[in-house]
């Protein structure tokens, strides 16, 4: 289990970027190491442990990408385990209901990576989470009774309900493709435990942001990025918003309680708690007015914050303007490709949900997108 203070490396960069800290109320944080520039790759990491999120059989077993109509050769190329193979192959026929199966499949995961790999499966016990899931006890006979050999007697249901509660607070999901035709509902391929990312903290108006590439080239498509979305000073708290920053209050406090089992306090939970009703979808309305009548006049960028009239109301239009995207039906978080080996900072900046690119340095007028 990693320390308080051990520092996390990003792949991108030798030095790391962020490190761990203990914060009162919030429990492990990731915090800045240096002043952080925007785009820069905070972290880049594998995933110890991946499942499938659907019975569907579309995607390669092992790497998650699309299968292509002329086949498939997985270019991961690692090996499969036959018992985790052979565990999902029976739960595939056994199992329609989505979530059982996911659930299943998760279990059968962890149970291998434990034969597998000792080290990465306590570091996967370290992970926060232990509210009991009152599915645990079905979904450990579910296994027992469909698992081609017995589980090890150390995998007892108490052990089950451990390890659920555990992913449900660190899983990311691996997403399908964005397709506009869907509104938005962007569909989960796969889940993966990433142990550092594991210990980003959620905020409403988050610093950082993730991108997956899981149908993209190379071993590493499943592996996970985090980029600064703007400058993060030094000792800083990097965050990501453990769902679309476009969600309105009710909707960010019901899934954070539910959920993750806390109240959020973050600078716009303080101002919108105090909306009104027929105010809850004020970030939109907002900034509609904004970028039609006065356009980004009288706003000047700090670290999300908004200066001009509006500021008292909704003083995080400026991040709606600006890191949110407006492609319809996205509504994904906008973050700079990293920055030139000099350091300077991209013009570009990628969509973590649709994945357009756009320039930057006509900003505050029409920006124009690079793949139309
Ligand atoms: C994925 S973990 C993040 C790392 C965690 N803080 C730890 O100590 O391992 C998610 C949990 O962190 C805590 N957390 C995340 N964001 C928080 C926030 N903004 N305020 C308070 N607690 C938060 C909650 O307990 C949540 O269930």
């Amino acid at each position: 289990m990693a320390a308080a203070g051990v520092a996390v490396a990003a792949a991108a960069s030798p030095e790391p970027l962020v490190k761990l800290a203990e914060i009162p109320g919030r429990g492990r944080a990731l915090v800045a190491t240096r002043a952080i520039k925007p785009g820069e790759v905070l972290l880049s990491e594998s995933p110890i442990l991946l499942y499938p999120a659907t019975v569907a059989s579309n995607y390669c077993s092992q790497c998650y990408r699309s299968l292509s109509p002329g086949g498939h050769r997985c270019p991961a190329g690692r090996p499969p385990s036959p018992w985790l193979s052979e565990t999902i192959g029976r739960l595939r026929s056994h199992v329609g209901e989505p979530d059982l199966f996911s659930q299943a499949c998760f279990l059968a995961a962890a149970y291998d990576l434990a034969a597998s790999s000792p080290s990465s499966f306590s570091l996967f016990l370290s992970l926060q989470g232990s509210h009991t899931d009152p599915s645990a006890s079905v979904l450990h006979a579910l296994l027992s009774s469909l698992a081609p050999s017995p589980l090890p007697p150390g995998f007892s249901p108490d052990l089950t309900a451990a390890l659920l509660a555990k992913d449900k607070l660190n899983a990311f999901g691996l997403m399908e493709p964005f397709r506009e035709e869907d509104s938005g509902e962007r569909r989960v391929r796969a889940y993966g435990i990433y142990p550092k990312a594991s210990f980003f903290n959620h905020d409403c108006l988050p610093n950082a942001c993730r991108f997956d590439y899981v149908d993209g080239d190379g071993e590493n498509n499943t592996a996970i990025v985090v980029r600064a979305i703007h400058e993060i000073p030094e000792g800083r708290e990097v965050c990501l918003s453990y769902f679309p920053v476009n969600w309105n209050y009710k909707e960010r406090q019901a899934r954070l309680l539910q959920d993750y089992g806390f109240k959020c306090e973050c600078d716009r939970c303080q101002v919108e708690k105090n909306w009104k009703d027929e105010d809850e979808n004020q970030d939109e309305e907002v900034v509609e007015s904004m970028d039609e009548e006065d356009g980004m006049e009288g706003m000047e960028e700090d670290n999300g914050g908004v200066g001009g009239e509006d500021d008292e109301d909704f003083p995080h239009a400026y991040f709606f303007i600006r890191y949110v995207c407006d492609r319809e039906n996205c509504g994904g978080t906008l973050a700079p490709l990293p920055p030139a080996p000099g350091g300077t900072t991209s013009s570009v900046m990628e969509c973590n949900v649709c994945g357009q690119c756009k320039t930057d340095d006509s900003f505050g007028g029409d920006a124009s997108m690079l793949d139309e």
